[in-house]
């Protein structure tokens, strides 16, 4: 977030934030260890932020009117998550005041990248701060959880163990890491993962002391890899230079790498079908300074 940018340096209320992150993150491994009786999963995973994403723009309008400027290809204004965020957020606190938003996309959609959660949430902290609406942490968890399940973990604003169905937090100490990002060019809908007959819904439910990167292992991968061959191809190569897996449903795929330079490496190499960035890990959120 570009703190500069700051309008009406002279006036307590701020009118506008530019800049503001929305960070992409990886399932370092993700178990799904039931199904509730409203169809949705029980998990087990290990988030990680990293210090690559979309940015977004917000300034404050008097009219009460929420305007996305940005065109998004494929997401009429109506259904983007920005917009729906920004409005229930409106709605739940009573707030009179609207908003003109910009997103400029980076993170692919349907990537298992979080993208759209990730643009929810900074959505909700960046308008809790300049319309002083004042919600918690935990209060702004809450609602992002009825926009979907990987909202609350960016409001969370850390690497985090997660359970439930993603909104149940416990922080995760891990050393700071390089990876490289994949994706095979396809988009995926988690909820066609989720609903696959072939979903194993088993796995025996781990201890956080139990987590180790290294033997790690994604239960969405297999249902993915056979309705997606791109992402088994994309594993394929990225295993070549290290260890790699899907993060989330898919469709991107990561490895973690021992230096920049090696990354930069490998994202060169990467098959011009496909695109591939380099990332590294993110400690804290910069939207959580904000407070509320
Ligand atoms: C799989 C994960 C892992 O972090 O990430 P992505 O690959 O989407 O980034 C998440 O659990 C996804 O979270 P999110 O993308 O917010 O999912 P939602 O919009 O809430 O749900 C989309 C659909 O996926 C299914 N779903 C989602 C989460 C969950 N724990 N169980 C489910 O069964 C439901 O069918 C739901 O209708
Ligand atoms: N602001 C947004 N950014 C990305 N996707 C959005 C947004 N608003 C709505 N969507 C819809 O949500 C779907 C999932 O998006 P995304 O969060 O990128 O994937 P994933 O859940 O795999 O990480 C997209 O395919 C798109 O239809």
């Amino acid at each position: 977030m570009d703190s500069a940018t700051l309008t009406h340096p002279a006036n307590p209320p701020v009118q506008q934030l530019r800049g503001c992150l929305a960070p992409a993150k990886l399932n370092l491994f993700l178990h799904v260890t039931g199904r509730r009786a409203d169809g949705y999963h029980l998990l087990q995973t290990a988030f990680r932020l990293l210090d690559w994403g979309d940015t977004l723009d917000f300034s404050v309008r008097e009219d009460g009117q929420i305007r996305r400027l940005s065109d998004l290809p494929g997401v009429p204004e109506e259904e983007d998550i920005v917009i729906r965020a920004a409005r229930l957020l409106q709605q739940s606190t009573h707030c009179s005041a609207g908003a003109d938003i910009t997103v400029h996309k980076v993170l692919p959609m349907g990537g298992g990248l979080g993208g759209g959660s990730s643009d929810a949430a900074t959505t909700l902290m960046a308008l809790n701060h300049l319309w002083r609406t004042g919600l918690s942490a935990e209060q702004l968890q809450a609602l992002g959880l009825t926009l979907g399940a990987d909202v609350p973990f960016f409001i969370y604003g850390r690497d985090a163990f997660a359970e439930g169905v993603g909104e149940k937090f416990q922080p995760l100490h891990l050393d700071p890491a390089c990876y490289v990002v994949v994706s095979p060019g396809v988009g995926i809908s988690t909820a066609e993962i989720f609903s696959s007959k072939d979903l194993t819904r088993d796995s025996v439910p781990i201890k956080i002391a139990d987590f180790t990167a290294s033997h790690a292992r994604n239960d969405l991968q297999a249902v993915a890899c056979r309705k997606y061959p791109e992402v088994a191809e994309a594993i394929d190569w990225l295993a070549q230079f290290a260890p790699a897996r899907m993060t989330g449903s898919g469709a991107c795929v990561y490895a973690a790498v021992d230096s920049e330079a090696q990354a930069q490496r490998i994202v060169d190499q990467c098959p011009t079908r496909w695109q591939a960035w380099k990332a590294i890990s993110l400690a804290q959120h910069p939207m959580s300074r904000l407070g509320g």
